[in-house]
């Protein structure tokens, strides 16, 4: 076939002009593979093939080669490429196989994240070509360096000076991890290969009863030579520099959310909090009662211990049951101990609306060897939720009507109504149920929870509870909590103004909140160790004008909370203590509602002795008037 001709007769009809093109044009350059395409193109092509024409023209004649060959040249360039690929694929596979160690690693595995901590860390990989980066979030311990913060405050309409955050976001620096890809790196002077590899697949989802995408991610790390020990001993590495810090810490852990805590594994549970350890001096309790409980846990941990339960064949593990009225100590003594044994602690409450059963299975069985199991509001086992339908009453709808669909026509209802019932009748029945006390029972009694673990159960009313679960052999000690006693309002009165004779050096520690609403709960147990270290008491202790807020000596000036001690001696402290507990009834208020009220005169204690008869009066009559509303803070 002459695809010369056949183009030359197509050309004509290029271009509306003719000017440029027709049959002076030479399509001899032209391939024969381009010239075939001409016809094909059509009209519709002509001004884009007008161009590449005029350009391949020109390329012809300036290069004075046939454009041809250029083709042809790229052609084999990039089949080149791809076989080269192919080969260095080929043989990167067959290296790494037969030359190369190499340990897999899940993203929902704790090492991961450890090794992650590391390579953020590392110069070599700081200096890479290709990073991911984090935003990573700080807790209030991290800050504790940051002493530039503090020049950050501003003076508003001078009506005092206060700390300003306002730009602590634009501070932290992000944190650059190996983006997706192979990266390189060194350790102990080998070189290390890290591939990052991310799977996309599909999984059945109870939840939302489809198919649903769901992102894995796969971490491959190699080392020449044939033993993996390297890389051992790198991951051993990257896990002790990853807790490196956290000696004298708490690693406090929650269930993590309904969708992330199927995939098991790390992802059951989420590290809420990494705190200070809770010194066990800062928990009011009996003497007696505390030495009880340190020494059966002791006990308990020791190492010895399982072969000698084993050898007779109890199951091993122990439980203790805290309880008590609210605000007496419970979870702060739970994090306490988790403290002194230098254990993670991992708290459930039976409260959360999402916990099913198995929910409260798989936790369990996903527990560490050694740590302290935190089951709060275990008198809720076997009760409706908040969440149950047959309690809801509506009245939980946002509009406040409460027009939950019964007794409505289906015609009448709105969006609202309508959305609220599908989401009835689309949840998870398990999420209604609740945890029955069988369920709770077999997840205490699950044979993955005989290891070893320390089971704090706690609950307000153990009069409520059923026997079958407080028997011995699920609760092995009790410890019972009371509202304050003179002696231990005394005690918690010495140690908010004592810590400051002992340290001196917390320059950097900011005011938190203060106030009962940050006293109450446990997750602010630490606030008595924090304050009573920080920043109370001193020049501005003594003669304080009357009628200054508690609040406003609380918003303190840098300056203000550093350098002041407390203008009196340990021993007027003590007899300040001493007829400060005078005053307090006894067993009448819990210690979070003292704590809560010596918190906000944390400067000064001469003037918690003045307040407390007010206060404790005040207290009384709205105890007894069951209203919420104070009159006296
Ligand atoms: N015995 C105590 N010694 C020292 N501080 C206490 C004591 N009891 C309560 N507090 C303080 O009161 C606050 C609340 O205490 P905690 O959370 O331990 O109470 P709880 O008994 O667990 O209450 P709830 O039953 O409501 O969970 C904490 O900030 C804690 O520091």
């Amino acid at each position: 076939m002459d695809f010369n001709s056949m183009l030359k007769g197509a050309l004509p009809s290029f271009g509306g002009n003719g000017t440029s093109l027709g049959d002076n044009m030479s399509t001899k350059h032209l391939p024969d593979g381009v010239a075939q395409l001409l016809p094909l193109l059509g009209g519709r092509f002509n001004p884009l093939m007008q161009t590449f024409m005029v350009v391949y023209e020109m390329l012809a004649k300036r290069l004075g080669l046939d454009p041809g060959v250029i083709l042809t040249l790229f052609g084999f360039l990039w089949a080149f490429n791809k076989v080269g690929r192919q080969i260095y694929t080929n043989v990167y596979s067959l290296v790494q196989e037969y030359l190369m160690a190499s340990i897999h690693i899940s993203s929902n595995d704790e090492i991961y994240l450890h090794l992650m901590k590391w390579l953020a860390r590392q110069p070599t990989m700081v200096s890479s070509r290709s990073l991911m980066a984090e935003t990573v979030g700080k807790t209030a311990w991290e800050d504790e360096d940051e002493s530039d913060v503090l020049k950050t405050r501003i003076s508003p309409d001078g009506s005092g000076v206060y700390l300003n955050f306002s730009n602590q976001e634009a501070k932290a620096p992000p944190r650059f991890i190996p983006a997706m890809g192979t990266h390189g790196f060194k350790f102990n002077g080998k070189y290390f290969r890290l591939r990052r590899k991310q799977e996309s697949f599909m999984e059945d989802s109870h939840q939302s009863g489809g198919m649903a995408f769901k992102d894995k991610e796969n971490l491959v790390i190699s080392c020449f030579g044939w033993s993996p020990t390297p890389i051992k001993k790198l991951l051993q590495h990257c896990k002790e520099a990853y807790y490196s810090d956290h000696h004298a810490r708490t690693i406090v852990k929650r269930p993590n959310s309904q969708n992330v805590r199927r995939f098991g594994g790390r992802n059951a549970w989420l590290q809420v909090a990494n705190r200070p350890v809770r010194p066990m001096k800062t928990v009011v309790l009996d003497g007696k009662q505390k030495v009880q409980v340190l020494s059966d846990i002791n006990e308990y941990l020791h190492p010895a211990t399982p072969r000698w339960y084993a050898n007779r064949g109890i199951p091993l593990r122990r439980g203790y049951l805290f309880h008590g009225p609210p605000g007496t100590g419970k979870t702060s003594l739970s994090f306490a101990l988790a403290g002194v044994f230098g254990l993670d602690i991992y708290v459930i409450s039976l409260l959360e609306p999402s916990l099913s059963e198995e929910d409260l299975s798989a936790l369990f069985n996903t527990l560490p060897r050694r740590c302290v199991v935190l089951l709060e509001d275990i008198d809720t086992a076997g009760l409706s939720r908040p969440g149950d339908p047959s309690k809801d009453g509506g009245g939980g709808g946002p509009d406040g009507k409460g027009g939950g669909g019964d007794g409505i026509p289906p015609n009448e209802w709105r969006v609202a109504d309508l959305a609220r019932a599908l989401k009835e009748k689309g949840n998870d029945p398990n999420e209604k149920k609740g945890i029955s006390l069988s369920g709770l029972l077999n997840a205490i009694d699950g044979v993955a929870s005989h290891e070893g673990r320390v089971l704090i159960m706690t609950t307000n009313k153990p009069e409520s509870l059923d026997e079958a679960l407080i028997r011995p052999g699920r609760v092995d000690l009790q410890v019972g909590f009371t509202n304050s006693t003179q002696e231990q309002a005394r005690e918690l009165f010495e140690r908010m103004y004592e810590a400051d004779h002992h340290h001196h050096h917390h320059h950097h520690n900011k005011p938190s909140s203060s106030g009962p609403g940050a006293a109450a709960g446990g997750a602010n147990g630490h606030i008595v160790d924090n304050f009573s270290s920080s920043h109370m008491n001193g020049s501005a202790a003594g003669p304080r004008k009357d009628g200054e807020d508690g609040e406003q000596q609380a918003t303190t000036t840098a300056e203000i909370s550093h350098d002041e001690r407390l203008d009196m001696s340990p021993e007027e402290l003590k007899r300040i203590a001493a007829e400060f507990a005078d005053k307090i009834p006894q067993g009448r208020f819990s210690p979070a509602e003292l704590q809560g009220f010596l918190l906000k005169r944390k400067k000064n204690p001469r003037r918690a002795l003045e307040e407390v008869g007010r206060w404790v009066e005040a207290m009384v009559q709205l105890k007894e008037s069951k209203t919420k509303v104070l009159q006296v803070q």
